[in-house]
């Protein structure tokens, strides 16, 4: 049941917290393979950024998984309430002139785009970064061995083996972890950021 007479209360815009705080706030959202180095990666960048003083969160999908969303599995219908919890939540991070940080594997563009929409249809930036690797490659990593069970048939539905990843179409960086370092992709989407003046 959705919830009825409610009012939306309008206090202080985006551009005046931005003038008083002097940071804009924006979602960067990693998405690819388990095992691509969307949290290695990200972990990275945030350390960077927090070291230079900005304000900066990261939202991770297995740890968001034991609080918010641990009512959720990995069906369709979970995965994508699970992303739509998120690109509201990290709407909710980015509004507040954090830069919000996600790494989920969002495995599907529809989703992926309500989130970029949620953001872009208040003003707030949303920048997507693909964490690319080939399957083999993520496979031979496989950091928590999961790769293994999905293979055994322990783990139903695992994305690339037995449920769908669809690569986003334009992001707005793309990082191939079988080519770039860590320090490389942290690299990449500094300068991007630089360069957009987001930072
Ligand atoms: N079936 C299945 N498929 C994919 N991944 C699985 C699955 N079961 C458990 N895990 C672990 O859950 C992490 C992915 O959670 P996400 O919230 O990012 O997934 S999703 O965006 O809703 O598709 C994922 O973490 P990462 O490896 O960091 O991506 C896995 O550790
Ligand atoms: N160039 C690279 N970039 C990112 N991770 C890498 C790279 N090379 C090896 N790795 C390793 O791959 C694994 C990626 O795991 P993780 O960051 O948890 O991925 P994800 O969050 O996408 O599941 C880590 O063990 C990391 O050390």
């Amino acid at each position: 049941m959705t919830a009825k007479n409610i009012t939306w209360h309008q206090g202080i815009s985006y551009e005046e917290r931005i003038s008083l705080r002097g940071q804009k706030g924006y979602t960067l959202w990693f998405t690819g393979l388990s095992g691509s180095g969307k949290s290695t990666i990200a972990c990275a960048l945030e350390e960077l950024l927090l070291k230079k003083k900005y304000s900066v969160y990261r939202l991770d999908g297995d740890n968001i998984r034991f609080g918010l969303n641990k009512d959720l599995g990995f069906s369709e219908d979970d995965r994508n309430e699970n992303i739509r919890r998120i690109s509201e939540v990290s709407k909710l991070f980015a509004d507040s002139c954090a830069i919000s940080i996600t790494s989920f594997i969002s495995p599907y563009l529809k989703e992926r785009n309500n989130a970029r929409l949620l953001h872009e249809e208040v003003g707030l930036p949303f920048i997507e970064i693909f964490v690319d690797a080939p399957l083999h490659i993520v496979e031979e990593r496989d950091p928590k061995g999961l790769y293994k069970k999905a293979r055994a048939g322990e783990i139903k539905e695992f994305t690339g083996i037995s449920a769908p990843y669809e690569k986003p179409v334009n992001p707005e960086i793309h990082i191939k972890s079988d080519e770039n370092t860590i320090e490389e992709s942290v690299d990449i989407i500094y300068k991007y950021l630089l360069d957009k003046k987001l930072l």
